[in-house]
């Protein structure tokens, strides 16, 4: 299969990323971050998460952040929403489009929403609803779909049948989240084989986090089963609070680079997505977790 002329980056910095920091972030660190990184051309933010407080604290301040940053016309500025009252605090808080997220293990879905796969599904059903009702889109993810933290090994064919409801319940887009950063180019060439035959291709999206360093070789792969859309993180931030050990996504700078290399093309500055990792990475003061962008500072 040849590879895509375009990719789109959606940028979960913000959310995936700043959820799993100890420290607090300010609202006005927040808002600057995710106004830079529309500045630098992504053209999709994951901004924040209507997620009760007390599970992931780093959120809290969601609605705040969306009160306060510039909305660009053409940019998507996205929330995550667990359940029906995540998604109307989300509403009233101005978003257009949220995110469900669902999980391929059992395991995980208990620790991450306190309630079995098949539960969380259900309890997407009036999300979509309203959100039909509202103009409002939503994105599916499925997490853990190249091993779980508590289960270890998880198949495609676990994988499969969850993507697939989300995708029929009315998910425009459905990203499969290697939570754990441990699939390489081989599972994940076979995971979007055996999903690719359930949802289409171009209705997919990868999510690699990168704590076995695999993920930038995940990202190529998937490029070669046809998928164009990969979430990604600026300075590589995050990892997950129910992932104990796990590291950032893949950082944003990094697949750029190698996109550009390439010759794909994705709308985005490069020096100024940089920019945007290396002010954030100031803030939490720690290097960024990007090979390009360390390597373009040093010079
Ligand atoms: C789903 C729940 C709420 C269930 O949690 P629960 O305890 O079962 O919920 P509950 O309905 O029994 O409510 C408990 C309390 O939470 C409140 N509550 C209930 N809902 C909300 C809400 N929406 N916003 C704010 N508060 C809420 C509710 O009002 C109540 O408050 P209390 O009476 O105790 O004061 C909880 O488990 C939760 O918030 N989990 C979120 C976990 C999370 O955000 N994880 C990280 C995102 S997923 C991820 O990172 C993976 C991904 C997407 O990146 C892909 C990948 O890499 O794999």
């Amino acid at each position: 299969m040849s590879l895509p002329e375009k990719v789109r980056l959606v940028e979960v910095g913000p959310r995936d990323g700043l959820q799993n920091e100890a420290q607090p972030i300010s609202v006005a660190d927040k808002v600057r971050l995710v106004d830079d990184l529309s500045a630098a051309g992504l053209s999709y933010i994951e901004v924040g998460s209507f997620v009760s407080p007390k599970w992931v604290p780093q959120m809290a301040g969601s609605a705040e952040v969306f009160a306060n940053i510039q909305q660009h016309s053409g940019v998507t500025y996205a929330a995550l929403a667990p359940n029906l009252r995540g998604f109307e605090d989300a509403l009233a808080a101005g978003v257009k489009e949220v995110a469900v997220f669902a999980a391929a293990s059992e395991a995980f879905s208990q620790r991450n929403i306190n309630c079995s796969i098949s539960d969380s599904l259900q309890r997407f059903v009036p999300i979509m609803e309203a959100a039909r009702q509202h103009g409002v889109r939503v994105r599916g993810y499925v997490s853990c779909v190249l091993g779980c933290p508590y289960e270890g090994m998880i198949s495609a064919e676990q994988v499969a049948p969850v993507a697939r409801e989300l995708h029929d319940m009315g998910c425009y887009e459905v990203s499969l989240g290697d939570t754990i950063g441990t699939g390489t180019p081989g599972a994940t060439r076979r995971l979007f084989e055996v999903v690719g035959a359930q949802v289409p291709r171009d209705q997919l999206a990868g999510h690699f986090h990168d704590t076995y360093g695999q993920a930038l070789a995940n990202v190529y792969a998937s490029l070669l089963e046809g998928i164009s859309v990969f979430d990604s993180s600026v300075a590589g931030l995050g990892g997950c609070p129910y992932a104990k050990g796990a590291s950032g996504n893949v950082a944003s700078e990094d697949v750029l680079y190698m996109l550009q290399g390439l010759g794909i093309d994705t709308g985005i500055d490069l020096e100024r997505l940089i920019a945007a990792g290396l002010r954030i990475s100031e803030v939490l003061g720690r290097a960024s977790g990007s090979r390009v962008a360390r390597a373009r500072n040093a010079r």
